[in-house]
């Protein structure tokens, strides 16, 4: 009985304590003077993607419709109060000129508790800005080339993979490209030949897959930003997986032994990242285009060099190597499938690229080289047309890092404030796009690309903490495009349904399945 009566007096306290909290959160916005949607207890304005009713890519869509005409305004993720920045011309503010109060992502991560979990994606301060600029020089137009011909032999793979499929037969090109995109990220920053393309069963993919994989723990952290250090350690909670984490660190220390002790070169990420470790990156791979690409971002964060440095261990090494996993495989094989979709769905466009593709190789006995993949700009204006329909990262954050008036305005918004940005949103919003639902390939002629701020289209984000990665993705979704249609034309199975159901996950836009039929030709 006492024991019933003590629990039922606990949950009392628990209840009005959490009360509250939500009653200050929901003064919050009041007391700022911000417009703001009523929240839900506890849920906030995120009820239908707590209880997995919708995805947070959806939810966030209709709240950025909701809140139209202003250009911020208020949301409860869960009982914390974020504010939406809607207005492209605010966002260039946010994401680029006041970029010093915006600087992180408000993502805490202890690096004790989860060494691989600490990368640049969940840095802060100074250790981010010292490991970003060391980073950009491995991402660079130069290393690009470098890294072409073993990006270039994964899509030789893709399209044998794709001459298997029997004529007509229903295929996912969802799994196809992410098998096509882990076999590129794990040669170029592994060193490994995964070849996932050829054993969809490998291990080696269904720890990648996990990494990713939906975790409530994950949608909570999204969703509650600035989560504190003690409740992180209690629950030893992991950036990612943890056994899928531990599975590829413990790769990346081996291959790394191995390449130090046999000096062994292969021109990819990790020999770059060792390079930069023993200081021997100028020395073995010299580069002007890194010159220039870090002198920007040194620019944008405004000061010409760095107060310290960060020493590059194995561990942070490898963390670097997971998140290139994360970051990139996903993003780049959703890209890819979703592209092939809108061809499927568009033949007019389809044979378009393919045209344009054939005409290209045709000038060089069928042979691909780097500089001919980059003469196929209609090819790349399809695939800035498809980030705009599906951006991969339909919402981006950041975190006030000190008090911050919003230009125009008397709106003070307090330190450690999260700010989410609603790429999606904006991407469908018709006040920049007419009929956005279209997909035409011909919004991005430079010409229509002028006619917009450049703060209505972010697939990569923009400013200083931008994709690290942005010419490496667009690189890996541009030659699959190429192996991809060279030899085959696809059509949509009626297997794929309408209109698409976005998976119920932390906020990636993306499907279960891409169902398709493909011809040779
Ligand atoms: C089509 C493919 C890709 C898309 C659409 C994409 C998109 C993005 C976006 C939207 C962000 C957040 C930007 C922001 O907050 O402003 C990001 C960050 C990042 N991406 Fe990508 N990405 C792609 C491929 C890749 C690949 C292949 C890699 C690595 C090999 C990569 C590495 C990163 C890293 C390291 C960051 C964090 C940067 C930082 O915080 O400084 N991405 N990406």
């Amino acid at each position: 009985m006492d024991y019933q009566i003590s629990s039922m007096l606990l949950l009392t306290c628990v209840i009005l304590y959490l009360y509250r909290i939500w009653k200050n959160a929901y003064l919050f916005f009041e007391k700022l003077g911000i417009p703001y949607l009523k929240p839900n207890f506890l849920f906030g304005n995120m009820t239908d993607a707590i209880l997995l009713r919708k995805s947070l890519v959806d939810v966030n869509l209709d709240l950025y419709r909701k809140l139209e005409p202003y250009k911020f305004a208020g949301i409860f993720n869960s009982m914390k109060a974020t504010v939406m920045i809607r207005d492209p011309e605010l966002l260039k503010h946010v994401l680029v000129k006041d970029f010093a109060y915006f600087s992180d992502r408000g993502i805490n991560v202890d690096e004790k508790v989860d060494p691989l979990g600490y990368h640049l994606f969940t840095m802060k301060g100074d250790e981010w800005k010292n490991l970003r600029v060391k980073l950009t020089s491995t991402f660079s137009s130069g290393k690009m080339k470098m890294m072409f011909s073993l990006v270039k032999d994964c899509g030789e793979n893709f399209s044998e993979v794709i001459d298997q499929i029997s004529a007509n037969e229903t295929f996912d090109m969802k799994d196809l490209s992410s098998r096509y995109t882990t076999d590129t990220i794990a040669s170029c920053a592994f060193g490994l030949e995964s070849k996932t393309l050829n054993n969809p069963k490998s291990e080696f993919k269904s720890m990648v897959r996990k990494l990713l994989q939906f975790r409530i723990f994950m949608l909570v952290r999204v969703l509650w930003t600035n989560m504190p250090m003690k409740l992180i350690k209690f629950f030893n909670m992991t950036f990612f997986d943890s056994k899928a984490q531990k599975f590829l660190g413990d790769i990346v220390h081996k291959t790394i032994k191995y390449r130090e002790q046999n000096n062994v070169t292969r021109n990819d990420f990790l020999d770059l990242l060792i390079a930069l470790k023993n200081n021997t990156l100028m020395q073995k791979f010299q580069d002007t285009g890194d010159h220039e690409d870090i002198q920007t971002f040194l620019e944008q964060v405004g000061g010409k060099c760095l107060k310290s440095d960060i020493e590059m261990t194995n561990n942070l090494l490898a963390a670097q190597c997971i998140l290139f996993f994360a970051a990139g495989y996903e993003a780049a094989s959703t890209t890819l499938g979703f592209t092939l979709l809108e061809l499927a769905l568009n033949p007019h466009i389809q044979n378009k690229v393919r045209q344009e593709i054939l005409d290209v190789l045709s000038t060089n006995d069928g042979q691909l080289t780097y500089d001919l993949m980059k003469q196929m700009t209609y090819t790349d204006m399809v695939i800035s047309e498809s980030l705009r329909k599906y951006p991969t990262s339909a919402i981006l954050f950041r975190r006030t890092c000190q008090n911050y008036k919003i230009p125009g305005s008397d709106v003070i918004i307090p330190a450690e404030t999260p700010i989410l940005i609603p790429v999606y949103g904006i991407h469908l919003d018709e006040k920049y796009y007419d009929n956005p639902q279209e997909f035409r390939p011909e919004r991005f002629t430079e010409q229509e690309k002028a006619k917009r701020s450049k703060y209505t289209y972010l697939p990569f984000g923009e400013g200083p903490r931008n994709c690290l990665a942005k010419r490496f993705g667009k690189m890996q979704v541009k030659l699959g495009l190429i192996y991809a249609l060279k030899d085959f034309s696809y059509q949509v199975s009626p297997k794929m349904k309408f209109p698409l159901t976005f998976k119920r996950n932390f906020g990636l836009l993306t499907v279960d399945g891409i169902w398709l039929q493909r011809q040779k030709l």
